[in-house]
């Protein structure tokens, strides 16, 4: 953008330097008027040096002759039309060539009649170097502008191209925050605000990303939740679920991803190419409980604070993780029925 601002300019600024450059050449006419002035004045002063010392008719014929060539370059239309003197100058050396050559003028007072050419030519060789410098001033003093108005153009442009650099860096930056706001949001809304482990709809969608893969579900469930809530009050029952959501991570692994379903019940999801290992999970599981050691004051049992656990193997998609989930829950509530604090493993439908 700045760029073609900037070529444009260049091009309108260089279409009008342009006919400046061509009024200077063009004074290349006003040059060579000057020139051919000169040069006349040369030939007419040396007819008069000629002139002055002439005692022959053959010397008197060679200032004739210089009086011709002077002529010849001075008998000009633009002199002509310009300066005044340059008639009467013409007429008297036509003049003076004519009586010389009938020799009714004396050398001497032809020698002196022709400094009225001699001025002519001086007065115009000096007008035309006027103008010359004239035309040379306009020229730079208009190249000069011309190049303050590129200066000062070219600096705009840089400045509304780094002011435009800016805005584009701003909107940049807003909407990385605004992604990175939403990307912050959707995880929040994926996320347990109490134990900062997944929701259930983070388990859906990690079903979802896991699809094709021989995966195992293990739903969780503390016992007797509602009499530790009773005793020890809410606050104490949350730092219990906080507790368990370590615990689970720790006693299952790194690959296990984990879940709060609601309440007191978690799931979790990890990769399980056969029973077996699903089996050592749910085992590990009740061993990392046992070994944390975590008081129930109000337990019916008087045991520690104890899990029922159920799991299920399935191929992930999304008809087969609803079997699998029905399987596993099934599963947990059998071990519920079956007393509590232990675990189950049914094969999903
Ligand atoms: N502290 C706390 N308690 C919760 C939360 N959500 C649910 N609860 C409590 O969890 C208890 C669940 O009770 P139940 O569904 O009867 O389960 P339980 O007492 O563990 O009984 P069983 O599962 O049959 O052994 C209820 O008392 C709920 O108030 C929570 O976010 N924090």
């Amino acid at each position: 953008m700045s760029f073609v601002g900037l070529m444009v300019l260049i091009v309108y600024e260089a279409r009008w330097v342009y006919p400046e450059i061509q009024a200077y050449f063009s004074q290349t006419g006003s040059l060579t008027g000057q020139q051919l002035a000169t040069r006349a004045r040369g030939y007419v002063q040396r007819a008069q040096e000629e002139l002055l010392v002439a005692a022959s008719p053959l010397e008197i014929n060679s200032a004739r002759h210089s009086l011709e060539l002077a002529y010849g370059l001075f008998d000009v239309d633009v002199y002509r039309q310009k300066y005044a003197c340059t008639e009467p100058s013409l007429a008297l050396m036509d003049e003076l060539a004519e009586l010389l050559d009938t020799q009714q003028v004396d050398p001497f007072d032809a020698a002196h009649a022709l400094f009225i050419p001699v001025q002519c030519l001086t007065r115009i060789e000096m007008n035309q170097l006027d103008q010359r410098g004239v035309v040379i001033n306009d020229f730079s003093s208009s190249t000069r502008r011309h190049h303050q108005i590129l200066t000062y153009s070219s600096v705009l442009i840089f400045a509304l191209g780094l002011l435009f650099w800016i805005m584009h860096q701003r909107q940049l930056k807003r909407t990385e925050r605004a992604n990175s706001e939403k990307i912050a949001w959707m995880a929040r809304a994926m996320c347990d605000p109490l134990t900062g482990i997944g929701n259930r709809s983070a388990l859906y969608q990690d079903v979802a990303a896991y699809t094709g893969c021989s995966m195992g579900l293990i739903l969780v469930d503390i016992d007797f939740f509602k009499q530790y809530n009773d005793a020890l009050g809410h606050p104490e029952g949350d730092r219990l679920l906080r507790r368990l959501a370590r615990l689970l991570k720790s006693a299952l692994g790194e690959q296990a991803r984990l879940y709060r379903l609601g309440g007191d019940e978690f799931a979790a999801l990890l990769p399980c190419p056969n029973d077996q290992m699903l089996v050592h999970h749910c085992e590990a599981l009740q061993l990392g409980l046992e070994e944390a050691q975590c008081h129930h004051p109000a337990h019916p049992d008087n045991k520690d604070v104890t899990l029922s656990i159920g799991g299920a193997r399935f191929v992930a998609d999304a008809t087969s993780f609803a079997a699998a989930y029905e399987a596993a829950d099934k599963a947990l509530y059998q071990v519920k029925t079956a007393g509590r604090d232990g675990w189950q493993i049914t094969a999903s439908a």
